[in-house]
């Protein structure tokens, strides 16, 4: 991490400490306008979730801020640098776990830190803790094709976590697991943001999702997808995950996206 991304937060004001900042991005896709202009920052150690209708660009907005897909213009900077391509403080967390099917769990979960020249035995240590923090243990010489649809999502996160990145992308991570196993990722996710003081940026299709994981919800417009909404769910994270989804808190904000998203819908 570099010297300026330690520097410390106005006391009064913590979103000024922003690890990802877009500034003035827009992209366009042959003759398709996918964004316009969009100006952001993400507060370090918070998990803002972008949420908007299919095609608004939130993918792509996710892969420019992973160095994945260029901008046509404007800027990203994560911790104070110009984001040129990806790197190792961002960390993408695939919606189809984009696994090695000829590698095991332990070397799916160990191969970013392979690819940095890490050894053996250290690779091994760290993707063990990671592969017990995600419940995999015990499964650390499966191979992909002999592991669910949500346990292949568990290695991918856990791959994620194990380089040690300061920013998780994570587009739809949940969208190809049950709904029973999705909530209980979401709690787990919420355990991990608390834990790992990391800084998540995540796609959903979910307003539910979104209110119940995130600090801060990003609603972008239909295509051009441009910034139309900001929104801080206030939850009490002490709460009880039955106690969160019937809080009036809870469901007012859902219900406010709702109507925020509607008019788009109809
Ligand atoms: N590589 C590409 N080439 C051309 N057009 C693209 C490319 N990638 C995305 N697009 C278009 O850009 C727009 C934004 O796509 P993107 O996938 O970022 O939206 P999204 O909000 O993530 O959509 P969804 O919610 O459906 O996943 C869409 O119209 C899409 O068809």
């Amino acid at each position: 991490m570099s010297q300026a991304a330690l520097r410390q937060p106005p006391a009064t004001e913590a979103t000024n400490d922003a690890i990802v900042e877009v500034r003035g991005v827009s992209k366009i896709y042959g003759d398709v306008e996918a964004l316009r202009n969009i100006e952001l920052s993400f507060a370090r150690g918070k998990l803002t979730t972008l949420l908007g209708p299919s095609g608004c660009g939130k993918t792509t907005l996710l892969k420019i801020i992973a160095g994945l897909v260029p901008a046509t213009s404007g800027e990203i900077r994560v911790n104070d640098r110009v984001v040129t391509g990806p790197g190792p403080e961002r960390a993408f967390v695939f919606q189809d776990f984009a696994l090695m099917p000829w590698a095991t769990v332990m070397r799916n979960v160990g191969f970013g830190l392979e690819l940095r020249g890490v050894r053996e035995a250290e690779r091994k240590r760290v993707a063990q803790h990671y592969i017990d923090q995600v419940g995999l243990s015990g499964f650390e010489n499966k191979y992909p094709h002999e592991l669910s649809g949500g346990m292949k999502q568990r290695v991918g996160i856990a791959r994620a976590f194990a380089v040690d990145a300061d920013v998780l992308l994570m587009d739809e991570p949940f969208s190809a697991v049950d709904e029973q196993n999705r909530r209980k990722f979401q709690e787990d996710l919420l355990k991990l943001v608390e834990i790992e003081k990391k800084t998540f940026l995540f796609v959903t299709h979910s307003i539910e999702e979104a209110v119940y994981v995130s600090d801060r919800i990003v609603l972008l417009s239909p295509r051009p997808g441009r910034v139309s909404q900001i929104i801080d769910p206030k939850i009490d994270r002490t709460a009880t995950p039955d106690e969160i989804r019937r809080d009036p808190g809870y469901l007012d904000t859902v219900e406010n996206i709702w109507d925020g998203l509607r008019h788009y819908a109809e």
